[in-house]
């Protein structure tokens, strides 16, 4: 299934007719540079362009107020004065003859994505919106928003298919304080929205912004604030919230859709956040939220408002959509100091609400809420002139994101005889005859045995491995007689011959290869259920879970909390994920599994099970061919002992790997 794009050029047919600061951002440009840069890449041609259509007074009327809906009809007919006037009744936004025309644009635009979605015509999609809507409340506009375009989406959905859990993820730079207002007593909507706050100190200065506002009565917990006290957030900081706030929760969750408030005024050079995450931030992610709700998401801009930067991460989102592999996550550090103290209030605030943050550790000891009162009194502190600091923002400059081109063979596959290929798949094998001399040292290395069929899967692994390095295939898939040798052969090579970092995933009690593990060329994870005997060290990490990878929750969150972190952080050129018998790991959890471990390494990912496990084989194709993991379900409270275990884990490893962070 595709990937939607639903734009109009009459939504750029409005503008600021007046001289206000506070709105001189929000202009036509940003959608035409957006679709334009979609366009000059070619991702508007991959997508399937849906029209827009006129949203109706029932779909306006789903959260906003009859007085306002009418109050607005008026102000196509408004004098210049008029509208000023009009204007003045709201906060940061600006009304023009032309604006309920494109509101309601907007919002049809929105609602086309969301139908489109639900009934399968597509797998996800954007909406190349505005105006934005995730400030605009029942009865009024705010901040450039005049309806709120997702709050409207999530009762839209659940009102006309029934569905029972909506997940609105806000990476915008501002709290959608609309949204929060919309849901804040519902628990069918989990509302995630970061935004800039320093201490209530940023618009729109509001104290149910803040951490400790988590949604009220049924609602309770469904609302997740994280507030950023500083400016210059980088990648680390945002995926640090992603892995473990966001998507733990999300998990436990198990939305039937996801809708993202996409603002890009998050992204680096953006006037309003002030912020230094880079736009390929956006394809992690995309890509991290692209197998819940079974892949159907819906994104719609908000903000966003340099026009370079806004251009570039519209593209990285709508790259990931489509499934082209991610971008390498280069030189992740931890998450700043200020970072790590909002993720840990943010975690305790929740820890009652959400079993996967049951161990959560308390408040940090600066608790951070006493700041607001005291910040709020020192005013006086230095006011860059405003002027000096937009000049500073604008000539921010950051590397032009990394070209994303999908491999010539997206999959291969190297099955043993009379294994049929899976269709979307490459059948691989040697063009010739494996080289004599590549076939004595595998002899000399790893085939005890002398069994030549051995010597010949080996060297295709080999021969595959070296076209991954080339970008000629994506990801690979191998049955194997013994996946150990085969293991060992191949993390070998790829770490001697071609100098990679080569990140190798274990799942099951199988044996595990020990080279590599003290120079960092290799990062070995290994989960089983058993207790290891392998001594822990920074790049050998033994995760024992008692009921091993059959407890979905447990061993999902394993992955999430500890796997993606300390992966992202050693950032490999290839990933090596391994199935040994006995796992117990069912075929859903392992299809998510491999599609996580997709944002790493450019998607170079290579999976070896064991020649027997028939059954596995289609899943996985799936998986890498890139279609979106079935959903796991709501997951229960995962195993206490599991949870322990990889919490101390956690405790133990932070000082090596610092995205393991939870707390300051
Ligand atoms: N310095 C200009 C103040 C603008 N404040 C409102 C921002 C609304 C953003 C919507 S994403
Ligand atoms: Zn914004």
């Amino acid at each position: 299934m595709g990937t939607a794009l639903i734009y109009d050029e009459e939504m750029t047919r409005y503008k600021l007719l007046w001289v206000d600061p506070a709105c001189k951002i929000e202009v036509p440009e940003r959608l035409v540079v957006s679709y334009g840069a979609l366009v000059e890449n070619g991702l508007a041609d991959r997508c399937v362009s849906i029209p827009v259509r006129e949203a109706t007074d029932a779909d306006i009327l789903l959260v906003h107020s009859e007085e306002y809906l009418e109050a607005v009809k008026k102000t196509p007919y408004m004098t210049l004065e008029e509208l000023k006037e009009f204007t003045l009744q709201y906060g940061d936004v600006y009304f023009h003859p032309n604006i309920y025309h494109c509101a309601k644009l907007a919002l049809g635009a929105t609602l086309q994505l969301v139908d489109n979605v639900m009934t399968g015509k597509v797998r996800n999609g954007l909406a190349l919106v505005r105006p934005p809507g995730h400030h605009s409340m029942r009865s009024a506009a705010s901040g450039f928003c005049i309806f709120n375009n997702v709050a409207i989406a999530a009762q839209y959905v659940k009102q006309k298919y029934g569905v029972k859990r909506v997940l609105i993820v806000d990476w915008d730079i501002h709290h959608g304080q609309g949204v929060q207002y919309s849901f804040e007593d519902d628990p069918s909507v989990l509302y995630f929205s970061w935004h800039r706050y320093e201490h209530q100190k940023f618009w729109p200065n509001l104290r149910e912004s803040d951490f400790d506002v988590v949604g009220k009565e049924k609602g309770a917990g469904s609302t997740i604030n994280v507030p950023w006290n500083k400016v210059k957030m980088q990648n680390s900081d945002y995926l640090s919230i992603f892995f473990h706030v966001l998507l733990p929760v999300a998990y436990e969750f198990s939305p039937d859709l996801v809708l993202v408030c996409a603002g890009f005024d998050s992204a680096i050079g953006d006037p309003e956040g002030e912020m230094c995450a880079t736009p390929d931030i956006f394809a992690h992610l995309t890509h991290l939220l692209m197998n819940l709700a079974g892949g159907k998401l819906c994104a719609v801009l908000e903000g966003g408002y340099n026009l370079k930067s806004l251009a570039q991460s519209v593209c990285q989102t709508v790259h990931s959509l489509l499934g082209d592999p991610a971008p390498r996550p280069a030189n992740l550090e931890g998450p700043c100091n200020s970072a790590l103290e909002s993720l840990q209030c943010v975690r305790s605030a929740h820890r009652k609400y959400w079993s996967c943050l049951k161990h959560a550790a308390d408040l940090p000891t600066s608790d951070i809420s006493t700041k607001r009162i005291k910040l709020a009194e020192d005013e006086e502190e230095e006011k860059l002139d405003e002027v000096e600091k937009e000049k500073l923002i604008a000539a921010m400059v950051w590397p032009q994101p990394v070209k994303r081109v999908t491999p010539p063979t997206r999959t291969a596959v190297v099955l043993p005889d009379g294994v049929a290929c899976p269709d979307r798949c490459k059948h691989f094998s040697l063009s010739e005859d494996p080289d004599p001399l590549v076939v004595q040292k595998l002899r000399e290395n790893f085939i005890k045995d002398a069994d030549d069929k051995d010597a010949v899967t080996l060297s295709s692994l080999i021969a595959l491995v070296d076209k991954m390095e080339k970008n000629e295939i994506c990801s690979g898939l191998a049955l194997v007689r013994d996946v150990s040798m085969a293991m060992r052969c191949v993390a070998q090579h790829a770490t001697t011959a071609l100098s990679n970092r080569v990140l190798v995933v274990c799942v099951g009690d199988g044996i595990v290869p020990h080279r590599g593990t003290d120079d960092g060329k290799t990062l070995v994870v290994h989960f089983s259920s058993k207790e290891s005997e392998e001594q822990e060290c920074k790049y050998l990490i033994p995760v024992c879970l008692k009921k091993g990878c059959s407890d979905a929750s447990g061993f999902i969150q394993a992955v999430l909390g500890l796997l993606l972190p300390l992966g992202y952080e050693y950032d490999p050129s290839l990933v090596l994920l391994v199935q040994t018998p006995g796992s117990g790991i069912c075929d859903s959890v392992w299809q998510q599994l491999t599609g996580l471990l997709q944002g790493l390494a450019q998607g170079h990912i290579l999976v070896l099970m064991q020649e027997d496990e028939r059954t596995c084989i289609d899943p996985t194709c799936s998986s890498l061919l890139g279609d979106a993991a079935p959903s796991l379900g709501q997951l229960h409270a995962a195993p206490p002992e599991d949870v322990e275990a990889v919490e101390n884990l956690r405790q133990r490893l932070k000082a090596d790997w610092k995205l393991l962070q939870t707390t300051e």
